[in-house]
């Protein structure tokens, strides 16, 4: 655990970083499940303004995670809304009277994280938190379909020309950017995958962090629905917010950031009676309008549970995951993100 004379005596917080689905919100809720009494707090931000990852690890039911531990942040970029949004945040955590020993981040899928670790210097946290680690999730199914970075082969061969940026594509960026900041590296989802993919996705990383332009050597560890040891994940003492040199980023460069590369929207559905008929035409939908990630509830009626639908790519899948309160509306909405010149109405008319 954390016991460097920088890091000693603050309290420990984790970054979870990675792409759009790569499985940020299972690892915490893996954690949640392993925490063995540890008290631990949540923050979330989401992209899209409807808060679906704070629902679905409040509905994981686990005594270890009270409403009052999941704190979300769902109005756009935390690294922007670090004054009004995220310090205060801390703060409130810490002023508890029985203050979390653990605090984990889980920023937005679109996220450059090293500006969020940038705000761990602001006064009024700097000396009572530290960024244990930034652990950065990535999905070897997409990996290794070359969703992220072209062939390793001709990412080594730009290795060669380390700092040249700006080539890359909207995704691309974002994610070689998370990788940059991390000190773990989970390979998730492995049970999509097989040996051989599993290296190549290892190759491109190792690529990807080289023709990033840094030295260090992040620690990979693979997974399959975001199960890691927690002794590992909470426990990396890296003291992350005093090496930012070491952790180049798109985001120094740039004047501000740029949100204008992605876009987010709500679509609203009639209720839905056939979930696997609702899976094939999002299937469909995220293939001919390149749709990167779905997620929502849905009504299925005649059913007490809500459906689940989460969607990466065109990789669809659903599930009951609890029932609706008395009082709450049976809505079907769905958050859809994509890049930037994402047909809205045409992925809206699709939908309903
Ligand atoms: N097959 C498989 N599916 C996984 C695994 N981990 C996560 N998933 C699924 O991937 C989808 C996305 O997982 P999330 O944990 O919501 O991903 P996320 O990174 O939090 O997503 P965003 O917050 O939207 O960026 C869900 O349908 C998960 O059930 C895994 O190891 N294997």
């Amino acid at each position: 655990m954390s016991s460097g004379p920088l890091t000693a005596g603050k309290t420990p917080a984790t970054v979870i970083t990675g792409f759009l689905g790569a499985g940020k919100t299972t690892l915490i809720r893996s954690l949640l499940e392993q925490a063995a009494g540890r008290r631990l707090a949540l923050i979330i931000n989401e992209f899209g303004d409807v808060g679906i990852d704070g629902e679905i690890l409040r509905a994981c039911g686990d005594p270890t995670c009270t409403e009052d531990d999941v704190i979300e942040l769902a109005n756009g970029c935390l690294c922007c809304t670090v004054a009004d949004d995220f310090v205060p945040a801390i703060e409130k955590l810490l002023a508890r009277p029985q203050p979390p020993e653990h605090i984990i981040i889980e920023t937005s899928g679109l996220a450059l994280p090293k500006p969020l670790v940038q705000a761990f210097h602001w006064p009024a946290i700097k000396t009572r938190v530290t960024v244990d680690g930034v652990v950065a999730v990535v999905d070897a199914a997409a990996a290794a379909e070359g969703r992220f970075a072209p062939d390793p082969a001709a990412l080594a061969a730009q290795a060669a020309d380390a700092g040249q940026l700006d080539h890359e594509t909207p995704v691309e960026e974002v994610f070689e950017d998370q990788l940059l900041c991390a000190d773990l590296i989970v390979v998730n989802k492995t049970d999509l995958v097989g040996a051989a993919d599993l290296a190549k996705v290892e190759d491109l990383i190792r690529a990807a962090m080289a023709e990033g332009g840094t030295g260090r050597e992040a620690k990979i560890l693979h997974a399959s629905n975001g199960k890691v040891d927690p002794v590992v994940l909470l426990g990396v003492g890296a003291g992350a917010e005093d090496d930012l040199a070491n952790r180049p980023s798109h985001h120094d460069e740039e004047e501000g950031h740029d949100h204008d590369d992605f876009t987010s929207f709500v679509v609203e559905l009639a209720p839905q009676p056939d979930p696997a008929a609702l899976a094939k035409t999002l299937e469909r939908v995220a293939a001919a309008h390149g749709v990167l990630r779905l997620k929502g509830f849905i009504d299925v009626p005649g059913k007490p549970m809500r459906l689940l639908v989460q969607g990466v790519g065109t990789r669809i899948q659903t599930h009951f995951d609890r029932f609706w309160k008395p009082d709450e509306p049976r809505r079907s909405r769905l958050v859809v993100i994509g890049e930037t010149g994402l047909d809205r109405d045409a992925v809206t008319a699709a939908l309903s």
